[in-house]
């Protein structure tokens, strides 16, 4: 170790003992609701924060009055980072799936491997060289450290390549410096300007390549900014890069160790002092060790990132790299082109884990199962009324749909645009409401539900959620809905003339006292009445007990419904409608209509209010039914 600083545990062990470095005794009380909390048994005391670690304040920032305007480079080092963090290390078919699905996404720049580290990372890079794999508009990037016989086998492993970037890195950090190579400043900056100088005359080797320079001070986040400066500063003075022929400097948040706006102030402050700035792209190399990769990414860019490095899904050591699919994504809902084609996220999905023999979590940002996905009732009303919402705003403006604009609640980008469906956008448990009911039924089963019959029926799925502690399907909701509102046929059997649109359903108890088979509807003589004749089946109050009968009715009315609820007296039955909705189920000659009927069933002293359901061919019929139904339900 060198003579310019004391131990860095010792540093450490000082600022320990101050808790940490970063409590403040001083501070006023946080306010709180009830009890207050209590210190915990976690050894924060042995944990130093990160200001004390390094101490580095950018008052000169800009970033945060700025916002995103345009994607930056992105650079794929999934075959590289990501692979060297994998149980089991990518074989050659699986790098070539990776690299073909980098190339069609529209990458142009990929990190193919670290070629002196393994003969499998050796072959395949020279694999992709020597069968002419890598298109002319993709630029292949190798790493190395900063080591000479592996500066040496690196371009060895380059030659007869149109385009490549050499990547050398060293470690800088004061934790590394000490424990790692333990070098002092000046011993570490000459690692890196001896490689520097390596690569320089190593040229003449690399003939006929064009060639360019990456350098990355490892463990940025963890060394003082001024240093990293100096050292980066030394290296861009031995490749001397120019505007026209740039080097790339990559601050790599090895371990991520701050809050993403310090990332962001170091990361303006080496753009601000790294010469000659316009020979230089800035590049970030993100972790995720914290959480915040794609946090700090984004404020990074804005303090003058040009590049990014990272891994498709968040694959990498540890918790990963940065995600490049969020970020892109992010990028795209904030209205800018990511410039990669993010436009099928299930294939990309699919291969990242085949290549990677990894799963992504179910609530993986863009990709997961669940994220288009809404459980709860509020979400789920407000997720259907926003899509109709913005079906009606688009027919006003006589736009197309699927590029129209995209506002809805609770969903940031449009699950089409990233070849996910509206399919499991809703699903339904004890958590929902009526409005995910309603939504399926209706995106399902063509079954528009009014306000009131919606809450009706929540009551019925809620009890079937909280009894089977389970999410409820789609088919579940149909089969609830037949068995309470559709009158159930004979199993096996069409009753003569009976109505279509009745469920048939072996799984479900026959139950319903009344049974439409056969109407007809006419005027009466003065053509101011209608005159209705119905041949009703009546099962009986105890259906399955009580002998059917068959019988013949007639009522007259002011319409179908009246005359319809007139013949029914026959039967002893008072009933009124009190609202009455219907639409088509679909188009043709063979449409069917839905209609819903609430109807008051009873003695008016004591009546029900019941709401009852039909489906038919025919509208007229599709209304009887209903009511049928609905005094079925208040019988049961
Ligand atoms: C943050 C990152 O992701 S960096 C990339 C890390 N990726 C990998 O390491 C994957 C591939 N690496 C490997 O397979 C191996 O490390 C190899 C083949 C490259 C090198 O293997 P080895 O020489 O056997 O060993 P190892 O990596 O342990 O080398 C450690 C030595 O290199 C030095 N070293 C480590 N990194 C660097 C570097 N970037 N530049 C210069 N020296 C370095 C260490 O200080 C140590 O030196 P010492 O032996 O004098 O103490
Ligand atoms: C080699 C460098 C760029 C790296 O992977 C890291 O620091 O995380
Ligand atoms: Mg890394």
């Amino acid at each position: 170790m060198g003579q310019d600083q004391s131990s860095v545990f010792d540093l450490a062990a000082v600022a320990a003992a101050s808790n940490g470095g970063n409590n403040d005794p001083l501070l006023p009380p946080a306010r709180y609701i009830g009890a207050p909390q209590k210190p915990s048994k976690m050894p924060y005391n042995k944990y130093v924060a990160y200001d004390k670690q390094v101490p580095f304040d950018y008052p000169e920032r800009t970033w945060p009055g700025k916002r995103l305007q345009r994607a930056p480079r992105w650079c794929s080092v999934d075959l590289r980072d990501g692979n060297q963090a994998l149980v089991n290390p990518m074989d050659s078919e699986r790098k070539l799936r990776f690299w073909n699905l980098l190339v069609s996404l529209g990458f142009k720049e990929i990190e193919v491997g670290f070629p002196s580290a393994s003969e499998t990372d050796y072959d395949f890079i020279r694999m992709l060289i020597e069968r002419e794999l890598i298109p002319d508009d993709v630029t292949i990037v190798v790493l190395t450290q900063a080591r000479e016989h592996l500066i040496r086998k690196t371009y060895e492993c380059l030659k007869g390549a149109k385009r490549a970037v050499v990547h050398f890195y060293n470690s800088v950090s004061v934790l590394q410096r000490e424990v790692v190579f333990r070098k002092d400043k000046a011993g570490i900056k000459k690692l890196a300007t001896d490689a520097a100088t390596l690569c320089k005359e190593l040229e003449g080797e690399a003939e006929g390549i064009d060639l360019y320079y990456e350098y990355s001070p490892e463990s940025f986040t963890g060394t003082e900014p001024e240093y990293a400066v100096e050292v980066c500063n030394a290296v861009i003075d031995v490749i001397k890069p120019t505007p026209e022929h740039p080097m790339i400097i990559n601050l790599p948040a090895t371990v991520e160790m701050t809050t993403p706006n310090v990332f962001a102030d170091q990361v303006e402050y080496m753009s601000n002092n790294l010469v000659p700035r316009d020979a230089v792209v800035l590049s970030l190399h993100p972790h995720n060790d914290e959480g915040m990769g794609v946090a700090a990414t984004e404020l990074a860019v804005l303090a003058g990132a040009d590049r990014v490095e990272g891994c498709l899904l968040g694959n990498g050591e540890r918790t990963g790299n940065v995600d490049l699919v969020t970020l892109g994504l992010n990028f795209l809902t904030q209205g800018i082109d990511p410039q990669i084609d993010y436009s099928n996220v299930p294939e990309i999905r699919k291969t990242v884990e085949y290549c990677n023999q990894l799963k992504i979590s179910e609530r993986h940002p863009y990709a997961g199962n669940f994220v288009f996905t809404a459980f709860s009732g509020s979400h789920q009303d407000a997720i259907k009324k926003g899509l109709e919402a913005r079906q009606v705003a688009a027919d006003r403006a006589g736009a197309d749909l699927d590029s129209f604009v995209w506002l809805v609640p609770y969903l940031p980008i449009d699950p089409k645009d990233i070849g996910r469906t509206y399919e499991a956008i809703i699903r339904v448990n004890s958590q929902s409401g009526k409005g995910g009911m309603a939504y399926l039924l209706k995106t399902n089963h063509n079954l528009d539900l009014p306000k009131r019959l919606q809450v009706e029926f929540d009551k019925v799925v809620q009890a079937y959620a909280d009894e089977t502690k389970k999410e409820v399907k789609d088919e579940d909701i149909w089969r609830l809905f037949k068995d309470e509102y559709l009158p159930v046929e004979e199993s096996g059997a069409t009753a003569a003339g009976a109505v279509v649109g009745d469920s048939k359903d072996d799984s479900l108890e026959q139950w319903g006292r009344l049974k439409l088979l056969k109407v007809s509807v006419s005027s009466g003589e003065d053509g101011s009445d209608t005159v209705l004749k119905a041949r009703i089946l009546d099962r009986g109050v105890n259906v399955g007990v009580d002998e059917p009968v068959e019988r013949e009715v007639s009522g007259m009315g002011n319409g179908p419904l009246a005359a319809f609820l007139n013949a029914l007296s026959n039967f002893g039955i008072e009933a009124s409608v009190m609202d009455y909705v219907e639409h088509t189920m679909s188009v043709g000659t063979d449409a069917m209509a839905a209609s819903y009927v609430e109807c008051q069933i009873g003695e008016e002293e004591d009546p029900r209010i019941v709401w009852g359901v039909g489906i038919d061919t025919s509208i007229v019929t599709s209304s009887l039914k209903a009511i049928i139904s609905a005094i079925n339900r208040s019988e049961r």
